[in-house]
């Protein structure tokens, strides 16, 4: 497999290095379905580590996994860790209270709440809201509070749907494609909060728009029919046409900022 660095020490100090997250042999079967067989890859504990691949993949399910979402009917093997923790063994609400954040692709907002109302419910017991992180990155969603969410353009649901994972301390986050369906200028704001955002918390991130990928993303990692094809720096596998065309089947133009 060629460029499989990730999670690889870079500096000689490993103790700085050690992966956030580990995925070994992660199979998912869904009503037959063998859509995960056995992916293995690492997350390191800085900056974004992207997870790229053609529609229909196994992305999506490979984050769901992670997060203890599968669908009832569905089946997963092999290990998940976070630190020294197995994943795979503990309910979605234990993960996120031990500082596992996740935005869904579908942004799940409580469209009939306002803003602040769903900032609020994503309070975490305990800990102490970090309300002043959230409107920092977001000062759209402080004058907005009072709005309904379902009231909101996409890329403002978006901001919501991150500033909800933020309002808690998180020790690593995963993001599903939060640029897709946006505008070309709001495409820009959300990879501009993700940027400042990985600066404090390492991020596995979902992402098909590879300008943003090239700006935000220091390790990839491709699946390809359930597995994974490739691993290694995002930037090198974006600068190598063929490699980008076998890969994602997309030319260098998609690259392009
Ligand atoms: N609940 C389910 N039941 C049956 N099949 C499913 C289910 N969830 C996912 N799949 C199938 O698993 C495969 C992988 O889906 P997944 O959403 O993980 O892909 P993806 O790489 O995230 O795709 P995209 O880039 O299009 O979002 C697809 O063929 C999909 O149809």
């Amino acid at each position: 497999m060629p460029g499989s660095r990730t999670g690889q020490s870079q500096s000689g100090d490993d103790s700085a290095t050690e992966p956030i997250l580990t995925v070994e042999e992660l199979s998912v079967r869904i009503a037959g379905l063998h859509i995960l067989q056995g992916v293995s890859f690492t997350v390191a504990p800085t900056g974004v580590t992207v997870l790229l691949g053609r529609n229909g993949v196994g992305k999506t399910t490979t984050l769901r996994a992670v997060v203890g979402l599968t669908p009832r009917n569905g089946e997963v093997g092999g290990a998940v860790r976070m630190g020294a923790e197995d994943l795979l063994t503990r309910p979605t609400h234990r993960l996120v209270r031990g500082g596992l954040g996740y935005v869904p692709e579908d942004r799940c907002v409580f469209a009939g709440l306002t803003v602040a109302e769903n900032l609020r419910l994503a309070e975490r017991r305990g800990s102490t809201p970090a309300y002043d992180r959230v409107y920092a990155l977001f000062p759209e969603l402080d004058r907005r509070s009072r709005q309904r969410a379902g009231s909101l353009s996409g890329g403002q649901q978006q901001m919501l749907a991150i500033g909800r994972v933020l309002i808690n301390d998180n020790r690593l986050l995963l993001v599903d494609e939060p640029t897709k369906g946006l505008a070309p200028k709001v495409v820009t704001e959300v990879a501009e909060v993700l940027q400042r955002v990985a600066e404090s918390v390492p991020v596995l991130l979902v992402e098909q728009n590879l300008a943003v990928v090239r700006r935000l993303a220091r390790d990839a990692v491709v699946l390809d029919a359930g597995r994974v094809a490739w691993t290694g720096d995002a930037k090198r596998l974006l600068s190598e046409a063929a490699l980008t065309k076998s890969l994602l089947g997309v030319g260098s133009a998609e690259v392009q900022h």
